[in-house]
């Protein structure tokens, strides 16, 4: 499986369709798939359940996408930091697409109403990103830049560093 792992706005979703789309297969996104499961959104699922119950509702979604799909999975920006989730990422060829605070706050949109990001948006990034890239980085086997990067760009540099490891 080919794995798309970074902070929110970092072009998971976007990228995993024009790789998959590149490579002739087939895409998952975990948001999508917790959503479908629950019947409800992730704001909602945050907001009255929590963020713990929320990573484990992901944690299942990445467990169910690998065993049952064969492509490319977009997963939750927030999934990693779950260390059983960590695990089950091993062995599977994952990307990291980096973003910068400023483009991830232009992506998402200060005008978001995010749980996560409630309050200060930029602030709340920042401390997202600091917390994270470590572990972005300690659980990716490819990283890949986005910021002033087109999106087919990103997508053709992804297939081509795959196919050079193949
Ligand atoms: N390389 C890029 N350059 C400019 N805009 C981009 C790029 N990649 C994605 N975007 C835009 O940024 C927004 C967020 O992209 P996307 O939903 O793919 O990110 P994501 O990583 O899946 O975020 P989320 O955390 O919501 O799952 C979208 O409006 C998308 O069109
Ligand atoms: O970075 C995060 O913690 C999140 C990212 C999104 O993909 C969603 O999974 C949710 O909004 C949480
Ligand atoms: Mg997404």
């Amino acid at each position: 499986m080919i794995v798309l792992i970074g902070p929110m706005g970092a072009g998971k979703t976007t990228i995993a369709g024009l790789v998959a789309e590149r490579l002739g297969m087939t895409v998952r996104d975990t948001d999508h798939d917790v959503e479908a499961a629950e019947g409800r959104p992730i704001s909602e699922i945050f907001v009255d359940s929590g963020e713990a119950a929320f990573r484990e509702l992901e944690r299942t979604a990445v467990a169910a996408a690998l065993a049952t799909h064969e492509g490319v999975l977009a997963v939750g920006g927030g999934a990693v930091l779950d260390p059983a989730t960590r695990d089950l990422l091993a062995g599977h060829d994952v990307v990291f697409l980096r973003v910068g605070l400023s483009e991830s706050v232009k992506r998402v949109g200060l005008g978001t109403s995010r749980p996560l990001l409630l309050g200060n948006v930029r602030g709340r990034i920042k401390a997202l990103l600091d917390e994270r890239t470590p572990i972005y980085e300690s659980v990716a086997t490819l990283a890949v830049e986005t910021d002033g990067r087109a999106p087919d760009e990103i997508a053709d540099e992804i297939v081509t560093a795959l196919a050079a490891t193949a």
